[in-house]
């Protein structure tokens, strides 16, 4: 038992089957990266375990998704509750328009922490965790969108992290950040994984190699590959995962 054991998974945008018989577990702790081809399902993937799909209205969603052993696919489980467990970070930094201060305790806030000195441990324990605290702790209420897009994305993780989740989806988080913040971005998703459950959607082949313990490689809705990092850049199975890794497509 994973983490996150996937059985049997399809997806369906209306007619158009997105995902194929998706068979893996996901390890508690520790990084997965999601690779492939544009378009081979990675997104939709990762927005399965969050339920995000449930918002597309022609969604269908067949198999099992079990996290802790629970499906999170099941009729009684709160998608609120899910969505605070397994937190989103995206492509684009997202911060909201307020100060960096209420970013952060926007989370608490809607879930009933109101009480000033505990919210404002949250927002330092949160910017701290994400490697932010020292770069902003002398301009906590000044606007979010002040911050470079570097910055924006280590407070859109501390607003995820604010929250207390276990499982952290990231959705190429670095491809719009320039290098050295892309290696700020790195080293944090290498220090969280000792405690959180990371998956990652990466474009970036040297990104996956350099940051994951497990990766996956999709193409065309179906999962083709699942290994240790190592061996997937190394030793892959299957010939279609050393045709993309080595770049002959893709
Ligand atoms: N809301 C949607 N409605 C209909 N089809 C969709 C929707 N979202 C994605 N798709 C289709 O599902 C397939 C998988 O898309 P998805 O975005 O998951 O791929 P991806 O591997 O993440 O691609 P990329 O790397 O370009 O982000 C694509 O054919 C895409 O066009």
């Amino acid at each position: 038992m994973g983490k996150i054991d996937i059985t049997n998974l399809n997806l369906f945008y209306g007619s158009f089957q997105a995902l194929i018989n998706i068979n893996f577990t996901i390890k508690e702790k520790g990084i997965t990266a999601l690779i492939g081809p544009s378009g081979c399902g990675k997104s939709t993937f990762l927005r399965v375990l969050n339920r995000m799909n449930d918002l597309i209205p022609s969604v269908k969603v067949e198999g099992q998704v079990h996290m802790d052993n629970q499906d999170i696919y099941d009729k009684s489980v709160d998608v609120v509750e899910l969505r605070k467990k397994v937190g989103m970070v995206f492509q684009k930094p997202n911060p909201f328009p307020m100060s960096i201060f209420d970013n952060v305790a926007y989370g608490p806030r809607i879930h009933g922490i109101k009480e000033k000195k505990r919210l404002e441990e949250i927002v330092e324990r949160s910017l701290k965790l994400a490697a932010l605290w020292n770069e902003v702790k002398d301009r906590l209420h000044s606007g979010a969108l002040g911050l470079s897009g570097g910055q924006q994305q280590r407070l859109c993780i501390a607003r995820v992290l604010s929250v207390e989740p276990e499982v952290l989806l990231m959705d190429e988080p670095t491809s719009a950040l320039d290098p050295i913040s892309t290696l700020k971005v790195e080293e944090l998703a290498q220090e969280l994984k000792e405690k959180y459950t990371i998956v990652i959607v990466t474009h970036n082949m040297q990104q996956a190699a350099r940051i994951s313990d497990h990766t996956a490689f999709f193409l065309n809705g179906e999962m083709i590959e699942f290994g240790e990092t190592d061996f997937i850049f190394t030793k892959p199975r299957d010939k279609r995962t050393e045709d993309y890794i080595t770049g002959r497509f893709g």
